[in-house]
């Protein structure tokens, strides 16, 4: 807060404006001034967007992006020079031609309640969100292929409902890493939920408590991690998702820091050795500011990408199967490996001793034409059947969710459940925690009905034979001419254009 220091002790506005330069660069934040004029040179951002905001008030561009213990872990205690007196500084916004048109917007929004089902939400976030926001969101890699296809894979997969049996009680729920859960889906971890809600990733973890849904919490969240472990309640369970640093001391004492705050599960994602090509998020305004920090690859393209690179370069390209071991050795969590692939990889950390993975292309922000989660899943469990192992992990997949029926074929080929990120970020970018609430709810009453109307009381009664999925491995050649793709997905317009 901005009132311990007597006014005429702080920093006066004028006189941070003065430190405007690459020489001399200081900013504003949550009314503290911060010298980073050595910093900038090594900030993972890149330099500019400090430059941009040298002399001036950073906050609310920083926000979204920055956990508020940021500056206390990375800058060094010499350059915090106190407090600002903020009557004198004036406030600079940052020029968004679009907002005035996306407050009317907000105002003619549907109500909560005529949201339906998850496809709601994201039709509504896309028309309310800051274009930053949603293209960070909705971005996929390159052509957004597998994007679209983890949804569709879905429609090749066909029911085989058994009838006359007794569905008058319908149980959903199920285990996960030991925790009973009321529906088998955990809320995935997804980067910068700031961006979407300025309160960002706690809202996911007071949907989560009110589900009894378990939240895997992202290394890359915009509220610090003890914030949202601290938003926990009672004995509400949550997992990590880390992204594994080259320094291997910090990976070390996030482990070892997650595991004494009751975190019941560390999930490697292996499947971003570096963050996906993402064309919308490169587009959004983040550009004109991103991050160079891709030029440590040595090549030269100029690849200022969006959020997504700023705030990735920690981590470790080298990451490999050798270092498993070492992570079994830090922590005594279950470890699971996120973004599996193929079925040869599943075996492999069947034998390296890890407790489960994740069939997981990063919700198509990744590899291109990587294949969807569910046909993967296709692919593994009968390999494991054979070996009689389908019972030695905990298999989970993610990417395009947004059915219950979507959660019914992927138990009924075998996953213990499933992870959902885009639909909950755009529930809370939309309404908030009642969007997140009713988001969850509307996928218990589909399970509800569909479990009766395909002849199960139990998730432990899923089984193989009530598909159909020998369409399964056919893949549209064309881009999938989806009603979505059209309606929701459109190309970024840069709004300077718009407005001319
Ligand atoms: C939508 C989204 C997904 C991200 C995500 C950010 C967003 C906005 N981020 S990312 O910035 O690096 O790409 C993460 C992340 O921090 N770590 C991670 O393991 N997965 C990340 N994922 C992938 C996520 O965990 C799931 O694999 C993916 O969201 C599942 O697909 P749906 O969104 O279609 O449910």
């Amino acid at each position: 807060s901005n009132d311990q220091q007597p006014k005429e002790q702080k920093l006066r506005g004028e006189e941070v404006a003065k430190h405007n330069n690459d020489k001399d660069c200081w900013v504003i934040i949550h009314g503290r001034v911060y010298d980073v004029t050595e910093f900038k040179e090594e900030h993972p951002g890149g330099k500019s967007i400090i430059l941009k905001w040298a002399g001036k008030d950073a906050t609310e561009t920083y926000n979204p992006i920055h956990p508020p213990d940021t500056l206390d872990k990375f800058l060094d205690k010499s350059k915090h020079l106190g407090e600002v007196n903020m009557d004198t500084v004036e406030q600079e916004k940052e020029f968004d031609p679009d907002e005035e048109e996306r407050q009317e917007r907000i105002k003619r929004m549907p109500i909560l309640e005529q949201c339906y089902n998850l496809m709601d939400f994201e039709a509504v976030a896309r028309r309310v969100m800051k274009k930053t926001a949603w293209a960070y969101y909705s971005s996929g890699s390159d052509d957004e292929i597998t994007m679209r296809e983890n949804h569709s894979a879905f429609h090749k997969i066909w029911f085989r409902p058994r009838i006359l049996h007794d569905v008058e009680n319908i149980d959903l729920s199920t285990q996960m890493l030991g925790t009973k859960v009321d529906i088998p889906f955990y809320v995935t971890a997804t980067a910068l939920g700031k961006l979407g809600n300025s309160e960002g990733e706690v809202i996911l973890t007071r949907g989560a408590k009110k589900h009894n849904v378990i939240q895997m919490i992202p290394t890359l969240a915009s509220c610090s991690f003890d914030e949202i472990v601290d938003a926990r309640q009672g004995d509400q369970a949550q997992w990590l998702q880390l992204y594994v640093n080259k320094d291997r001391a910090i990976t070390e004492r996030i482990i070892k820091h997650a595991e004494n705050r009751g975190c019941r599960g560390l999930f490697i994602t292996v499947d971003a050795p570096q963050l996906g090509r993402r064309e919308k998020d490169m587009r959004s305004k983040f550009s004109d500011v991103g991050s160079n920090v891709q030029n440590t690859g040595g090549d030269n393209v100029d690849r200022s990408q969006g959020a997504a690179r700023a705030i990735s370069s920690f981590i470790d390209p080298s990451l490999s199967w050798k270092d498993i071991p070492w992570f079994l050795g830090v922590t005594s969590m279950p470890i699971l490996l996120k973004g599996v692939q193929r079925v040869e990889d599943v075996i492999r950390a069947i034998e390296v001793g890890v407790q489960g993975v994740v069939l997981s292309n990063h919700g198509g922000r990744q590899l291109d034409f990587a294949r969807s989660g569910i046909e993967v899943l296709a692919e593994v469990m009968p390999v494991l059947r054979e070996r009689n192992w389908q019972d030695r992990i905990e298999i989970y997949i993610d990417g395009g969710i947004r059915r219950s029926t979507d959660i019914i074929k992927a138990l009924c080929l075998g996953a213990r459940g499933v992870g959902i990120g885009r639909p909950f970020l755009y529930a809370m970018s939309a309404y908030g925690l009642p969007g997140v609430d009713r988001a969850m709810q509307l996928l218990k009453d589909e399970m509800e009905m569909n479990m009766r109307l395909i002849g199960c009381s139990k998730v432990d009664q899923l089984n193989p034979t009530l598909l159909d999925t020998r369409g399964l491995s056919m893949h549209s050649t064309s881009v999938p001419a989806d009603t979505l793709g059209m309606t929701i997905y459109d190309p970024l317009v840069n709004p300077q254009e718009k407005a001319k």
